[in-house]
């Protein structure tokens, strides 16, 4: 078979099955491209396309981008195998689109039978935010009005999901959230971040201190820092990126099965 080595798929007559069989693997994996990781810079010049060019409102893509971290969290930790009595699970939204999304991924994940609860310390002044929050109201989500201890935490949710800060996250971490996230740093109960694990920059990662996710559900495509990412689950979320998009950022984005709005990475 030596003497047939080549590229591409095997047409030759006098080749073995076997050996037309490697041809299409290699061919197959020579065309599989690999995902691109973002920048941040890159992260958000997608983003305002994807409202100036391409005519979508941040409130649509919020609720798929929520809907698809809903999904992936009932993927990764299904009812059945939540180890606490009751279904609960503990959302911390932060100040930006990123605590949308939490917002929504809580609203849908009530509907999909869980008890979410949700922090929700820093809620901007606009009415999208005042909506969704009036939605999850509507929907019996109890609000906390501080942050619980690690202990109280560890002893009462199955899991945290981590809406704080998303690809915007700059600088130092600035209060309440500095404190919120020492407190999760404490925390034994796995974590679900949105996006981006919060703290970590959104390109080099967290420190030896930061945040360890035990789920990363990365939006539209993976940033650069979740090359770091060494938790159990990694889902790609956030099925709405036009073709013209994707070509022009060389995304590579892998196909999504059947309807699906989630993938494991
Ligand atoms: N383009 C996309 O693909 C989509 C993105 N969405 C979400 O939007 C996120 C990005 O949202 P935003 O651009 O609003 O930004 P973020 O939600 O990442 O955070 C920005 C907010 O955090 C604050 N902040 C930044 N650095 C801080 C620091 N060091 N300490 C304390 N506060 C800090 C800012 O003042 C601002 O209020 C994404 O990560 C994703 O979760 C989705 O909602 C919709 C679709
Ligand atoms: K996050």
């Amino acid at each position: 078979a030596a003497s047939l080595a080549h590229t591409g798929t095997c047409t030759l007559s006098t080749a073995t099955s076997t050996h037309k069989q490697d041809c299409f693997r290699r061919t197959a994996s020579t065309m599989a491209q690999t995902i691109k990781y973002l920048g941040q810079e890159e992260a958000q010049h997608i983003d305002e396309e994807l409202f100036s060019e391409y005519g979508f409102s941040v409130d649509q893509l919020m609720e798929l981008a929520g809907l698809s971290c809903a999904t992936a969290v009932t993927r990764a930790y299904p009812l059945t195998s939540l180890v606490k009595a009751k279904p609960t699970l503990l959302v911390i939204c932060g100040p930006g689109n990123n605590g949308g999304d939490g917002l929504v991924c809580a609203r849908h994940l009530k509907l999909f039978g869980y008890e979410p609860t949700i922090l929700y310390p820093k809620r901007p002044n606009k009415p999208l935010f005042q909506g969704l929050t009036t939605q999850c109201q509507k929907m019996e989500i109890p609000f906390l009005t501080e942050m619980p201890e690690a202990g109280v935490i560890d002893e009462a949710y199955n899991l945290v999901i981590d809406a704080i800060f998303g690809f915007s996250f700059k600088g130092a971490v600035r209060e309440p959230f500095g404190s919120i996230l020492d407190v999760l740093n404490k925390t034994t109960v796995p974590i679900a971040s949105i996006d981006i694990p919060s703290g970590w920059d959104v390109e080099q990662g967290g420190g030896t201190d930061a945040l360890q996710p035990d789920m990363l559900i990365s939006l539209t495509a993976p940033k650069k820092s979740a090359s770091s990412f060494r938790g159990r689950y990694h889902f790609l979320g956030g099925r709405f990126v036009p073709p013209g998009l994707e070509r022009k950022y060389q995304l590579n984005l892998p196909q999504y099965p059947g309807t699906d709005c989630v993938l494991q990475l």
